[in-house]
């Protein structure tokens, strides 16, 4: 079965396609459902990740794991697709004991699985295909876009300062970008979409992607997405507002969000980042748990309940956002929820699922 171009005109590594997230909003009725936790998700299917490699484990153990995964998000209504490369770092692997090169084709496989996935799901999806009986099989193809995710330093630290923002007064912004600059020509090169910088704990870091963006003349679009532990901040303490400023200077970002954050929170972020940018809004937050990183698991949050967000979404999209997604502990189940309520809100999305 032929693979399909999607509707929207994903990225050349020549032209920096700067109006791929607007189009790509527009031509899915205003809005975008991205997929739901990647690592917790993975665990849920039996993965160990209790590693400083995390999610990234799979990209050498387990690459099918992570094909089935991505697999279930489209299959549930997902359009965006991010990546394990999470906490894939080339420090990271070598860690391990893996040489440069090894490390840089496990940053690449990350992205190969991914599009490997997309074109098994066009390829069971495919316009004008023939089911088993000869008939053809007239359904519209929604298109897929393939980000490749970028985790914080603090991420490839693993000791929860992804969560804390707080790297000490040693790093500094030079530090920050000699660690992500190959890795980000690495994912930039490897056939993704966009790259999607996640779980951004501070605005030195945001300042340091924006920059490595600017310098080494990345052709691939990109989303900043912060996280925030009180509503009004990211979880460093720095102004959202500050953070959200970067972003929007920044030409090659073409969205601004908050992911990994608690679903209570979103709705007055989203108006935060409202005040300073006119770029899309992304959303896309955590089952509402608490990461302990002593503990290394998910507590429920004492005193505050986060009933089920996805009751939430349409509110969000009404206030600005416009692709909605999950973060950790959240899965296809979230993301099929989203996508129904949103086609609900606001006319029909593409559709699921074609009839074989
Ligand atoms: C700590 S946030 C993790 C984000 C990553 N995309 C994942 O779902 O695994
Ligand atoms: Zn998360």
């Amino acid at each position: 079965m032929g693979f399909q171009t999607p509707a929207v005109e994903p990225s050349s590594s020549s032209t920096l396609t700067l109006t791929l997230l607007d189009d790509f909003i527009k031509k899915s009725n205003g809005y975008a459902v991205i997929d739901g936790g990647l690592a917790t998700e993975l665990e849920r299917h039996g993965a160990n990740l209790n590693d400083p490699l995390w999610s990234a484990k799979c990209l050498i153990h387990s690459p099918q794991l992570i094909t089935r995964v991505h697999l279930d998000y489209l299959e549930a209504g997902a359009s965006i697709i991010i990546t394990a490369s999470y906490q894939a770092t080339i420090q990271g692997f070598k860690a391990k004991g893996l040489s440069s090169q090894e490390s840089e084709t496990l940053l690449k496989k990350s992205v190969e699985i991914a599009l490997e996935a997309r074109d098994i799901f066009y390829g069971s999806h495919t316009e004008g295909s023939c089911d088993d009986f000869g008939n053809e099989s007239t359904n519209q193809q929604r298109p897929v876009l393939v980000a490749a995710s970028v985790g914080s330093y603090g991420a490839y630290l693993a000791d929860g300062s992804e969560y804390s923002g707080d790297y000490g007064d040693a790093v500094t912004l030079s530090t920050l970008k000699d660690f992500h600059r190959r890795r980000v020509q690495v994912l930039a090169e490897s056939g993704a979409d966009l790259i999607a910088f996640e779980t951004i704990p501070n605005k030195l870091e945001a300042q340091a992607y924006s920059e490595i963006l600017e310098e080494e003349n990345i052709n691939v679009p990109a989303w900043f997405s912060f996280n925030s532990k009180d509503g009004v901040n990211v979880v460093s303490g720095d102004s959202l507002l500050d953070c959200a400023s970067v972003a929007d200077k920044c030409k090659k970002v073409l969205a601004v969000g908050i992911n990994c954050t608690p679903p209570r929170f979103i709705h007055g972020l989203i108006q935060l980042i409202k005040k300073v940018t006119s770029k899309p809004i992304l959303v896309y937050p955590n089952s509402g748990e608490t990461y302990d990183p002593d503990r290394k698991e998910w507590v429920q949050s004492a005193g505050v309940s986060d009933e089920d967000f996805v009751s939430h979404v349409n509110k969000w999209h009404e206030v600005g956002a416009s692709l909605f997604g999950g973060c950790c502990r959240t899965t296809p189940n979230t993301i099929r929820a989203i996508n129904k309520i949103l086609s609900k809100g606001s006319g029909a999305p593409f559709q699921q699922k074609v009839s074989y």
